[in-house]
């Protein structure tokens, strides 16, 4: 096993050019622990987030660069061509080590094969193209009043709160508002949690995200005797468990209610039931179902909420001209009409370019992982088959090659069109196995930013942290604390 692993460490290195020095040091440094020691220190508390570590060392090895982790090797990737390689084509599959993780976390089930996970390229394709429609923009706009509801009831919630003196998490807000629209408008589910306190929803959906974030940089955990680590798994196990009862519970009720002939709901569960009660194979079981279920659940929450709550952090503390633009636009779009309409929403071009601002620089899901099926080249470099790649979505963005003043917050980049560089804007990746929910997601965005400033005027809390915290997704690590009031006309 070790004359295995040293020739495959061996073949990695020498392809790929390892990180820090030449090959032959770094294999005799790095033969146990590689980069994990490196990663550790620079990572910890106050320190670098792991994107801004990857930029460095982009910087003084290229676009192309190899990591070890005790008997894993990491290809980390940073350049158009690698992102046409390994993404935009459907050559590669999603790799192995990173994503069984997501089917079954500590051995338990977890989002399985649903979409996001599942590595099988013929069977993703069957299942995409069954779940598709239920996120074409014509099924969206069905869903104007669901995304207007629940961002009114967070209104609500926070219009007990605008004294302007209560202090207000805005990222715990968003995180029970993002889930209540994905339970509402995917499932037509109630929740219950757009009330004062912890949802149960809400921390599964974290318990389990931070679980994949911290298992890929302390393996150990999954076996450590030590009873806190004990206690932390089995809370983990629960949060999966929690999260799919659920969904299997909603499941079985409308599958049950459409064999009766009731009148259900015409939302995605509905669009699911239909679809595959149409197919003849037998592709799309109620296991695969929950998978879903818990997928968009998982997919589709924290990743929007962390978008607006990066978003209205760096409008409230650095961009006071370009948030004074914004609110005059959302002023002359919306005026005081109460709701959104789905024709309102493309007449908010410089709203829609500050989200894809934000998008560049705080890409919620910093990366996404492929295993290459056979060798290629990326940038010159070659790349063994069956090599593990991660696509940094978070450098690419940031690099002055592909971006003018990269590291400037600037919306107008995206108000002229093709201003940046080809491939190098991905955060909700590209190519087949590109997010299904990108046009949920900016909608949903839309809508909750408005009403948010429409209804009223933010001052953030003093001595708070600015940084941003990357334990599975990114977002500031301090949530945007903010005090409220009512909008001053
Ligand atoms: C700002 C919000 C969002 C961002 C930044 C985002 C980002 C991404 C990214 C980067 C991927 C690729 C993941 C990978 O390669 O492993 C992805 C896939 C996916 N996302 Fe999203 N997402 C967002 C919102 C949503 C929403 C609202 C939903 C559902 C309602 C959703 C559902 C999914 C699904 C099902 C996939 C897997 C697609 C496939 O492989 O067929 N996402 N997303």
């Amino acid at each position: 096993m070790g004359a295995a692993h040293l020739q495959r460490l061996s073949e990695v290195s020498s392809s790929a050019g390892s990180k820090g020095g030449t090959v032959s040091m770094n294999f005799i440094f790095c033969f146990f622990s590689g980069h994990a020691m490196a990663v550790r220190d620079a990572l910890s508390p106050g320190k670098l987030i792991f994107g801004d570590l990857i930029c460095q060392w982009r910087q003084e090895h290229g676009p192309v660069f190899v990591l070890f982790f005790f008997a894993r090797s990491m290809i980390i990737v940073s350049s158009p061509d690698g992102v046409k390689e390994l993404i935009v084509q459907a050559k590669h599959p999603k790799d192995s080590g990173t994503y069984t993780r997501i089917q079954r976390l500590l051995g338990e089930r977890y989002m399985g094969t649903g979409l996001v996970s599942e590595r099988d390229h013929s069977t993703w394709a069957i299942r995409r193209a069954i779940v598709d429609p239920a996120f074409h923009r014509k099924y969206l706009k069905q869903s104007m009043t669901q995304f207007n509801s629940s961002s009114d009831l967070m209104i609500q919630r926070l219009q007990s709160k605008a004294d302007g003196a209560t202090q207000v998490t805005l990222l715990d807000e968003l995180n029970k508002v993002t889930l209540d629209v994905i339970a509402k408008v995917s499932f037509s589910c109630e929740l219950d949690i757009m009330v004062d306190g912890l949802s149960p929803f809400t921390d599964a959906v974290r318990v389990t995200l931070d679980a994949l974030g911290n298992l890929s940089r302390a393996p150990w955990f999954e076996y450590s005797p030590v009873k806190a680590d004990r206690d932390k798994r089995k809370q983990i196990r629960d949060s999966c468990k929690l999260l799919r009862q659920f969904g299997e519970k909603c499941i079985r009720e409308r599958l049950a209610a459409v064999q009766r002939g009731d009148e259900v709901p015409a939302d995605s569960l509905t669009y699911i039931i239909n679809a595959t009660g149409q197919l003849t194979h037998d592709c799309y079981s109620v296991e695969n179902m929950v998978d879903d279920f818990v997928t968009f659940f998982v997919a589709g929450q924290e990743t929007t909420a962390n978008l607006l709550t990066s978003c209205m952090l760096e409008l409230f503390h650095n961009q006071p001209e370009v948030l004074y633009r914004l609110k005059n636009e959302v002023e002359s779009v919306i005026g005081d009409k109460s709701d959104v309409a789905f024709e309102d929403l493309p007449k908010l071009e410089y709203m829609a370019a500050v989200l894809k601002e934000s998008l560049r620089l705080f890409p919620p899901a910093g990366g996404t992982v492929r295993q290459t099926a056979e060798e290629c080249y990326i940038n010159g470099q070659r790349i063994p088959a069956g090599a593990t790649t991660l696509v940094s979505i978070y450098v690419i963005g940031r690099m002055e090659e592909h971006y003018k003043d990269a590291t400037v917050f600037d919306p107008d980049r995206f108000m002229q069109q093709d201003e940046h560089v080809l491939f190098t804007f991905l955060p909700f990746s590209l190519g087949p196995r590109m997010c299904i929910g990108k046009n949920f997601a900016l909608i949903e965005a839309k809508v909750l930013l408005c009403k948010l400033l429409t209804n009223f005027d933010f001052s953030l809390v003093p001595d708070q942290s600015f940084d941003m915290a990357t334990i599975g997704t990114l977002r500031p690590k301090d949530g945007c604390k903010v005090t409220l009031k009512p909008k001053s006309t």
